[in-house]
C-alpha cells in the first residue's frame, strides 16, 4: 500500500515585499515527497530554495495554495499547529547554530529537552548516545569554538536528528566544509536517517554529494523545471 507523502505541495506561491515592491519567488510549486527518501534542492542563488525550505518547515507562512507537512495543512494554519510541525523537524543550516556558551553535550541534551516527554535522565542518555553515534563521544565537554567545522557541523546533525524527527531539512550543510568533511557529514545524515526512517530534504550547490539522493530537484527562478531519479532509486 502506497504511504502517504510527508509533503504534500499543490499551487504553491509566495511573495516577498508590499505594494510596488511586492515580488513574486515562488510560482505554482507543486512537489510530493515521501516517507524515507533523500531529497536534493538545486538551483541557482536567488532561486527561491531557502524560501521554500522554511516555507515547508513552518518558519515562514504560507500566502497562497496548498502545503501539507505530516498530512497537517499549513496554510492558515495555527500556532498549535505549526509548532506540532516544527516539533518533528530537525533543521541543519550552514552556518552550524550551536549556543557558543554551551558544551557539546549541552547543545544536544537542550534539544532533546525542548522536545515534551523526555525526563532529564532520558534526555542526557539519548544525548550522549547520539553524540556517540557521530564519532564525538570524545568531545562531550567542549565549547564549539575548540572544535573544527567538520566536527560542530556533526554536532548539528546530532542536535537535529537526537528527538527522531520524521523530517529533516539541511540549508546547505556543506557549505562551509571541505570536500573530505562535507562528504563524511551527508555520509552521517543519511545513515541516521536511514536507520531512523527518516525524510532528508536537503539544500546544496555541492556537486560532490549529489549521489547520497533518491531524488535531485531543480529549481529555477522559483519554479520546479526538473525532477531526476538518481541510481539509488
Ligand atoms: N526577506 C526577504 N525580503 C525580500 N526578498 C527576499 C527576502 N529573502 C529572500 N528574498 C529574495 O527572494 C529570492 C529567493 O531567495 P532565497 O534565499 O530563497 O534563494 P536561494 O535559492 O536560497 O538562494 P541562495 O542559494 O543564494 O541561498 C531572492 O531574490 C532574494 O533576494
Amino acid at each position: 500500500m502506497k504511504q502517504s507523502a510527508i509533503i504534500n505541495i499543490q499551487n504553491l506561491n509566495y511573495f516577498f515585499g508590499q505594494g510596488e515592491l511586492r515580488k513574486q519567488i515562488l510560482f505554482n510549486v507543486n512537489l510530493q515527497i515521501q516517507p524515507g527518501e533523500i531529497i536534493i534542492l538545486m538551483g541557482q542563488s536567488g532561486s527561491g530554495k531557502t524560501t521554500l525550505l522554511t516555507l515547508i518547515g513552518g518558519l515562514r507562512s504560507v500566502q497562497n495554495g496548498s502545503l501539507k507537512v505530516f498530512d497537517r495543512e499549513l496554510y492558515k494554519a495555527n500556532n498549535k499547529q505549526i509548532l506540532d510541525v516544527r516539533r518533528n523537524t530537525g533543521y541543519i543550516f550552514q552556518a552550524h547554530n550551536l549556543l557558543r556558551f554551551l558544551t557539546v553535550f549541552q547543545n544536544v541534551q537542550m534539544s532533546v529537552e525542548l522536545h515534551r516527554g523526555f525526563s532529564k535522565q532520558e534526555a542526557d542518555t539519548r544525548a550522549k548516545a547520539m553524540l556517540e553515534a557521530v564519532g564525538l563521544s570524545h568531545r562531550l565537554n567542549y565549547y564549539p569554538d575548540n572544535l573544527s567545522g567538520g566536527q560542530k557541523q556533526r554536532v548539528a546533525v546530532a542536535r537535529a536528528l537526537v528527538s527522531h524527527p520524521k523530517l529533516v531539512l539541511a540549508d546547505e550543510p556543506t557549505a562551509a566544509l571541505d570536500s573530505k568533511s562535507g562528504r563524511d557529514v551527508v555520509e552521517l545524515m543519511q545513515r541516521l536517517a536511514k536507520e531512523q526512517s527518516c525524510t532528508i530534504l536537503m539544500v546544496t550547490h555541492d556537486n560532490r554529494i549529489l549521489d547520497i539522493a533518491d531524488r535531485i530537484i531543480q529549481i529555477e527562478d522559483g519554479r520546479i523545471v526538473g525532477v531526476d531519479l538518481t541510481q539509488h532509486s
